[in-house]
């Protein structure tokens, strides 16, 4: 008999009922009741969809990030929000958001101002977490009372609970020792709240618990595989079973270490680490369940169910009971419902899988394997019936389009003359002052322009008008632009609801949802659009606004685009080619953009590849196999254009030691970068490589409502021009700020234009 189970549900809601719950409380709009009880509504209905499951997780449900909920469990807060008297939520929400200094005297009864804990992409997703803080002084100290209110709620609703918690070899591998100390030395005590709280669950009458070590999928060094065997020998004698749950890739080499230590269950990607389960087979000692992710939960696409029987009905005759099936991972980084999606193309639609029809997939598998296949031979025709039309659709092939790409060679990437030659043709068309200011495209996305968008969506508002509006805020944006002082202008990205959903959803070859909602961290959701097809371009996508905000000031005026990488990488996208070919088609597409901008006389063109680093794969094996592609991507897209037209990037993450190299081959003759949080160290690699191009320095952290001061300012970009000669820096914020207020951005840029006058003429 093949047992079900599934390792995550999403829990923003099919109609984002958390998120607006959330955003709801936070403004002070409804009470923290309310919240919970929205919670708990989620809950009830998600553990009633997975009702037909053999096991279902409890404890995945989180109002903020699972890792959060784990260093509350663990006891493991940060000092600053130790002691707070309030209601628990209310200090996770201080974690997660911080509380600006303003706000402290509003909050000065309730929860003061704190600095908000860092946040961190999840492995390969957009899923973003908040880092554990540790230092050698760090006391663990069990306080499940999250966990076990969420279980006693499922056990009075006959759910049959699995919890699920991180396990921890991946929690401190999660984490950051802020003092630099070694993490590892924090295992023993930390193993101790662990099988305090194993206990706890064995007594509330759990049997399973799912423990998440992912790190397992990486490449691991032999402390913390030691790190493995410590933990899971001293958690052996607890009285619940343990399913240790990798996902996300292969475990490769570490496949005798997953197999062998002493658990009752392991879970495999069978999607990513697909060539790990026979080997598993033959490691795993005979007592122990094997769980295979035989769904990929990480994309939107149906599963081949008779070629998933086709591998899975061995196996099953081979490990009997001991076989349970799974999606490859937590259902979290899918969108809830295709039942929910009116607008999208029958025949595309059939092709699609969500969470729920994901588990509907699975269901069809299990009964197939228990009963047979006669038994599911309706879903198992309709299923086939619907993956050989995809296959042989005419919407998915453009031979135009691989005629194009078959068509890339060297040329296309290459500038017409080195950055030495480009950079004095640039500086006399532009003529810019030392340290130029800019910023890196949005501006604060109002509930009025959200509105503005919904109501065009909805037929309430006409082109004309949407257009006037988006038009009316490109103008605000210029206006208090040109009255800070900025050198080099952008239009703000107003009608944008997405800086790669907007693009989707103008290419061929692409589709978008109307509620294909993902949590990327808190409350905020990303829609990824649906790479189905291959690409092209049928009209220019941003040239009309980026002239209209030209036309209304003679300051140089950025294009703004999203380069292929950052597209690809925030998309779902096709399982049926290479990431690589996909990216290629979607480099041709961008470059056409590029070059109609630099044809309406856009004299700069900013290509944000925010995504570049985060796509990296999580094997450093493969780092350059993907590097290679994505920078060869970049240069298609950018590099058609005159010496005279200077092309920029943006990344807004930092860590960019071990690939500087790639970085430099982008040949971008600007990159903006985050720095501020690092106080400018993390120019070193930049330094240290001797990067030829200009460099634009992040000196404000945006995801902080603090407004950063013109000393500081100078201060930091005093520290850049130790590093990089002062006639290549930019100065700019960390990243664009949609997520602002106008009320922050004006006294933030204010400060900044400030301190770049005076680095100019210091006195
Ligand atoms: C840089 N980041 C991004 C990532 N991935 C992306 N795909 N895009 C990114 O920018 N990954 C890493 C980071 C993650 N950071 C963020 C930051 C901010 C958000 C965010 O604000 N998301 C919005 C949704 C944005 C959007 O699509 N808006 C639409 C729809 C707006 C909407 O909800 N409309 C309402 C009606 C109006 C209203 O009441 O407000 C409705 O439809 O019901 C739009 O502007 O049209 C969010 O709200 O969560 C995400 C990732
Ligand atoms: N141009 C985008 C980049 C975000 S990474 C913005 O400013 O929002
Ligand atoms: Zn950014």
């Amino acid at each position: 008999m093949a047992f079900t189970h599934n390792l995550g549900f999403p829990r923003i809601g099919a109609r984002r009922e958390l998120k607006f719950a959330l955003e709801s409380y936070w403004r002070g709009e409804s009470s923290l009741d309310a919240l919970k009880a929205t919670g708990a509504a989620l809950r009830q209905r998600h553990w009633q969809e997975q009702a037909g499951l053999d096991l279902v997780p409890v404890g995945d449900f989180s109002f903020y990030d699972q890792v959060l909920d784990m260093s509350f469990t663990l006891g493991n807060l940060p000092e600053r929000v130790q002691g707070f008297e309030g209601d628990a939520l209310d200090n996770t929400f201080r974690v997660a958001r911080g509380r600006s200094a303003a706000s402290a005297e509003a909050h000065a009864d309730c929860c003061g101002g704190v600095a908000a804990g860092e946040m961190t992409k999840w492995f390969d997703t957009n899923y973003h977490y908040i880092v554990p803080e540790f230092t050698a002084d760090t006391v663990f100290r069990l306080d499940a009372s999250r966990l076990l209110a969420q279980l006693a709620e499922s056990q009075a609703q006959g759910v049959r609970a699995k919890p699920v918690i991180v396990g921890p070899v991946t929690y401190l591998a999660l984490g950051k020792a802020k003092d630099g100390s070694d993490r590892l030395a924090l295992l023993p005590q930390l193993l101790t709240v662990y099988a305090e709280l194993l206990e706890t669950l064995a007594t509330e009458g759990v049997e399973w618990v799912q423990i998440d070590e992912p790190i397992l999928v990486t490449e691991l060094d032999a402390d913390w595989r030691h790190a493995f065997e410590t933990a899971y020998h001293q958690l052996k004698s607890c009285r619940v079973k343990l399913l240790l749950a990798t996902y996300f890739g292969q475990l490769a080499e570490n496949q005798y270490l997953a197999a062998n230590l002493p658990v009752a269950g392991l879970h495999v990607d069978a999607i990513n680490g697909r060539d790990d389960v026979l080997p598993l087979i033959g490691l795993l000692p005979a007592h122990k369940v094997l769980s295979l992710g035989v769904i990929n939960g990480r994309n939107i696409w149906k599963t081949d169910l008779t070629t998933v029987l086709d591998w899975l009905e061995p196996l099953a005759e081979r490990l009997g009971d001991r076989l349970w099936i799974a999606p490859s991972c937590s259902l979290l980084h899918v969108p809830v419902d295709l039942a929910s999606e009116e607008k999208l193309d029958p025949e595309l639609k059939s092709w699609l899988a969500f969470a729920r029809q994901k588990l509907d997939e699975l269901a069809v598998l299990a009964t197939a394997l228990n009963q047979g296949r006669a038994a599911v031979a309706e879903p198992l025709a309709a299923n086939q019936a619907a993956l050989a039309a995809r296959r042989a659709s005419p919407r998915v092939h453009n031979p135009r389009v691989q005629a194009a790409v078959a068509r890339i060679d060297a040329h296309l990437g290459r500038r017409e003359s080195h950055y030495a030659q480009r950079a004095p043709k640039q500086a006399e068309r532009l003529r810019l002052p030392a340290y130029p200011t800019t910023t890196i495209g949005s501006f604060p996305q109002t509930a009025e322009i959200r509105q503005a968008r919904a109501d065009f969506k909805a037929g309430r508002l006409d082109v004309a008008a949407y257009k006037a509006a988006m038009q009316a805020e490109i103008a605000r944006a210029v206006r208090e632009q040109e009255t800070l002082g900025l050198d080099v202008l952008v239009h703000g990205e107003a009608e944008r609801n997405d800086m790669v959903e907007y693009f989707g959803e103008q290419l061929d070859g692409y589709a978008f949802s109307q509620f294909g909602w993902v949590q990327s961290y808190g409350s905020r959701c990303v829609k990824p659009p649906i790479l189905f097809g291959d690409i092209s371009r049928p009209n220019p996508m941003t040239v009309e606004w980026i002239t209209y905000a030209q036309s209304l000031t003679d300051t140089p005026m950025k294009g703004m685009l999203t380069g292929p990488v950052t597209i690809l990488n925030w998309s779902f996208v096709r399982d049926d080619q290479p990431r690589s070919l996909s990216c290629k088609q979607l480099a041709l597409a961008i470059r056409e953009e590029v070059l109609d901008l630099e044809s309406a006389g856009v004299s700069i063109i900013q290509i944000d590849e925010a995504a570049l680093r985060e796509g990296l794969p999580l094997r450093k094996a493969q780092w350059k196999g993907y590097l290679d592609w994505a920078v060869e991507s970049f240069r298609i897209t950018a590099n058609g254009v005159r010496d005279e037209t200077q092309i920029h990037t943006h990344m807004c993450y930092s860590e960019f030691n071990d690939i500087i190299e790639a970085i430099a081959g982008m040949d971008a003759d600007v990159i903006t970068i985050e720095t501020s949080r690092s106080d400018m160290e993390l120019l070193d690699a930049f330094d240290d490589f001797n990067y030829p191009n200009e460099i634009g320095p992040g000196v404000y952290d945006i995801h902080s409502p603090n407004i950063p001061n013109e000393a500081h300012i100078v201060q930091l970009m005093q520290k850049a021009a130790e590093r990089i000669p002062p006639e290549r820096l930019w100065v700019n914020p960390d990243c664009g700020l949609k997520t602002r207020q106008w009320a922050e951005v004006i006294p933030a840029l204010r400060n900044m234009v400030a301190a770049a006058q005076r680095l100019r003429s210091p006195v």
